[in-house]
């Protein structure tokens, strides 16, 4: 897949080997995370002690923030599969444009659900990922150094719903072009679903977390990640919204 070649990214086949790749990054993120605990207060906004000064947000918030405000100056998010957390407060490259072609359509960085992936990371699969429910201080900058690896990779691999949206349009732009005209959600969904695609995703889940998921050498059984709670973060949310994506650029699409 080559972002200066829009062909190569808008086959459907190289998307999804584009995906079941993206899957080791995110498995292999989630492991690092589950060396440590939940440790709550570097989600908490304003927490006593965590305080950062002129912010309004978490300890995490501000790591994030500051991190994207770096990697937009070496170009980050002028890649078309690289989509923000904080958008407003991105900054100008120092590196000269790439100038890709064009490959969404206009309105795509849009279609941004960084808030509504990191709360669901928060709230739903920290408490699943992490080694146990507790707090550990003198971890705090290892803890949201991890969760920002976990949250990259999740909002890459969701917002690659964008290049699935556009290559499924652009094969069968008359009977999505009626769909869209007619807001039939329900019908978007219908078209977009491949329930084949999804088990063969969620069966090889499994068999990703059994083989990386745990130390052969630990003697005591001890997991790193559940394939159990990898299959209900990809069931429940990952393609959940990855598909909410598509549904959301879809319906947009005759604007362009
Ligand atoms: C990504 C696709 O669209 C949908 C979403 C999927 C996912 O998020 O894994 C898989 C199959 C489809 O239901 C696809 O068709 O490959």
């Amino acid at each position: 897949m080559d972002f200066t070649n829009p062909e190569t990214v808008l086959d459907l086949r190289n998307i999804r080997d584009e995906l079941v790749r993206m899957e080791d990054t995110i498995i292999f993120n989630f492991i690092e995370r589950s060396r440590f605990p939940t440790c709550p207060p570097v989600y908490e906004k304003e927490r006593p002690g965590l305080a950062i000064p002129n912010f309004n947000g978490s300890f995490l918030d501000w790591a994030l923030l500051q991190m994207e405000m770096v990697q937009s100056q070496i170009r980050r998010f002028e890649s078309p599969d690289e989509t923000p957390f904080f958008p407003d407060h991105i900054l100008k490259p120092i590196l000269p444009s790439v100038n890709y072609p064009p490959i969404l359509a206009k309105f795509a960085s849009q279609v941004n659900y960084n808030g509504k992936i990191k709360e669901i990371y928060e709230k739903e699969m920290v408490p699943l990922i992490s080694k146990y429910d507790g707090d550990q201080p003198e971890n705090y900058g290892s803890v949201a150094t991890r969760d920002i690896e976990c949250l990259n990779s999740l909002s890459r691999r969701i917002h690659f719903g964008k290049f699935v949206a556009e290559a499924k349009f652009q094969a069968e732009e008359k009977m999505f072009t009626k769909l869209i005209q007619e807001k039939d959600v329900e019908g978007l969904m219908k078209s977009i679903t491949n329930s084949a695609v999804e088990e063969k995703i969620l069966h090889r889940l499994i068999r990703k977390a059994e083989v990386y998921g745990i130390d052969p050498t630990n003697n005591k059984g001890e997991r790193r990640i559940t394939p159990e709670y990898l299959v209900k973060i990809y069931k429940d949310f990952v393609i959940t919204i990855t598909k909410e994506v598509e549904i959301d650029y879809l319906l947009r699409r005759l604007s362009d």
